[in-house]
């Protein structure tokens, strides 16, 4: 008998342009346009799995190996609903397609790093339901067509269907039909972007994005001003940046939408702060980095951008990640060596040192644990289709036990 199933993976993207509130709560309809780099799947990943068999009793969902409710009406329901939906249309139009798509699928996916920690863990997860519902219905695969379903799962995640730097479009139309992601440049036009993630916390965060978004179009005052007046003209002109490789205008832009991404935060009623002190320091010392580099007649070097939490991500080209390791380490000592997967540091150990002229006095150094562990990776791909070996559904249809 044909067993009908696909695996894929799917990447994290950090945002540059942050997304924070909706127009339309139920379709995911942003309040304003936003862009970001998605990292390589090679490091941060999501896996899925769907298989759909006439036998199952219903759609189920497995993540990282426990069983979460499919809740009607929810945004996992309405994913994988419009995902059939596209099937049925394939299968109408060509009579000789098997009628998979009144089957019922069971899904599971992973991620290989925690979920549900302000590390878009909700982004690369719904990518990936997506690509691998696509992969198993056999859908064509326009990426910009599957990210107007991904965008329903979570907002983010319609910006992980494309690998490099990637656009959502906010659209206008109330169905929301010209509200997608596009690719402003592939990873190969600008291979050098490198990013290094610090997790401050890897716990379950306080403020969800979700709810913290809704209050802040309540309540925020300077939001208003955001949309209008900010994003429109910061969107165009990073762009512009990423096709120039310009990484000075690149990271100066990052840098300033973070920081009102925040003061929005800050302007909700009662305010929300993502970032703590940890963070705080973490921009000292980027800043003081990029002041040095300023002072000697260069230009910026690196790039930081906080999302709904303290985590930092700083973005550099690869040739200043060395330096920006140093500098972290130095105040935010490890606990374990750091791992070095484009071996920058030459097999020789972090030393903890600064460059020449940096102000030692911008941050006091903080204690083992208060930067939990340091990720570097880079610009990435879009999802990918894997094959059957990867399958993380057993010949019986429920979870492999790993
Ligand atoms: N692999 C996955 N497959 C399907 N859904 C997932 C997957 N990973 C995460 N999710 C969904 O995303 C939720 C976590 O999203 P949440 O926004 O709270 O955290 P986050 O994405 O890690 O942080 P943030 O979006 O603020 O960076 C999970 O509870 C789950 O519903
Ligand atoms: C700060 C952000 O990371 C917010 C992400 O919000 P989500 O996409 O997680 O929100 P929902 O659409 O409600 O699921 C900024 C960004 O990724 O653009």
């Amino acid at each position: 008998m044909t067993v009908y199933q696909a695996t894929a993976s799917a990447p994290v993207n950090i945002a540059c342009i942050k997304y924070w509130g909706k127009r339309d709560t139920k379709l995911i309809l942003p309040t304003n346009s936003s862009l970001s780099v998605t990292l390589d799947q090679d490091h941060l990943r999501s896996t899925t799995t769907s298989r759909a068999d006439p036998s199952f009793q219903k759609d189920r969902l497995w993540l990282n190996g426990d069983e979460e409710e499919i809740k009607d009406g929810g945004r996992m329901a309405t994913c994988i609903k419009e995902m059939k939906a596209l099937r049925r249309q394939l299968e109408d139009k060509d009579p000789s397609l098997p009628k998979i798509s009144g089957y019922p699928v069971h899904i599971c996916s992973r991620n290989n790093f925690p979920t549900a920690a302000g590390l878009a863990s909700s982004a690369s997860g719904f990518a990936a339901l997506v690509a691998s519902l696509a992969a198993l219905y056999q859908l064509p695969t326009d990426a910009s067509r599957l990210s107007l379903i991904a965008r329903q799962g979570s907002g983010s995640a319609c910006r992980s269907l494309f690998g490099g730097f990637v656009a959502w479009q906010m659209g206008e139309r109330p169905d929301g039909s010209d509200s997608y992601a596009v690719q402003v440049a592939p990873r190969e036009h600008w291979p050098d972007i490198h990013a290094l993630i610090c997790v401050v916390s890897d716990d379950k965060k306080g403020t969800s994005s979700t709810s913290g978004m809704q209050r802040t179009v309540e309540t925020s005052t300077l939001l208003q001003h955001r949309i209008k007046h900010v994003v429109p003209e910061r969107m165009r002109a990073i762009s512009e940046a990423i096709l120039a490789r310009d990484f000075d205008a690149f990271a100066r832009i990052t840098m300033q939408d973070s920081n009102q991404f925040h003061a929005v935060a800050l302007d909700t009623d009662p305010p929300i702060f993502y970032m703590n002190d940890v963070s705080r320091a973490i921009i000292a010392l980027i800043v003081e980095y990029n002041r040095v580099a300023i002072a000697n007649g260069g230009k910026l070097r690196a790039a930081y951008t906080y999302d709904a939490g303290p985590n930092a991500v700083i973005y550099a080209p690869k040739e200043n990640i060395k330096e920006i390791v140093e500098l972290i380490v130095k105040y935010f000592p490890q606990a374990d060596a750091f791992k070095d997967p484009f071996g920058v540091f030459d097999g020789k150990g972090v030393t903890g040192k600064v460059v020449e002229g940096f102000n030692e006095a911008v941050a006091k150094p903080f204690g083992v644990g208060a930067v939990k562990n340091l990720i570097h990776t880079r610009v990435g791909d879009g999802p990918r289709t894997l094959g059957a070996e990867e399958s993380l559904l057993g010949e019986n249809g429920l979870p492999k036990r790993i």
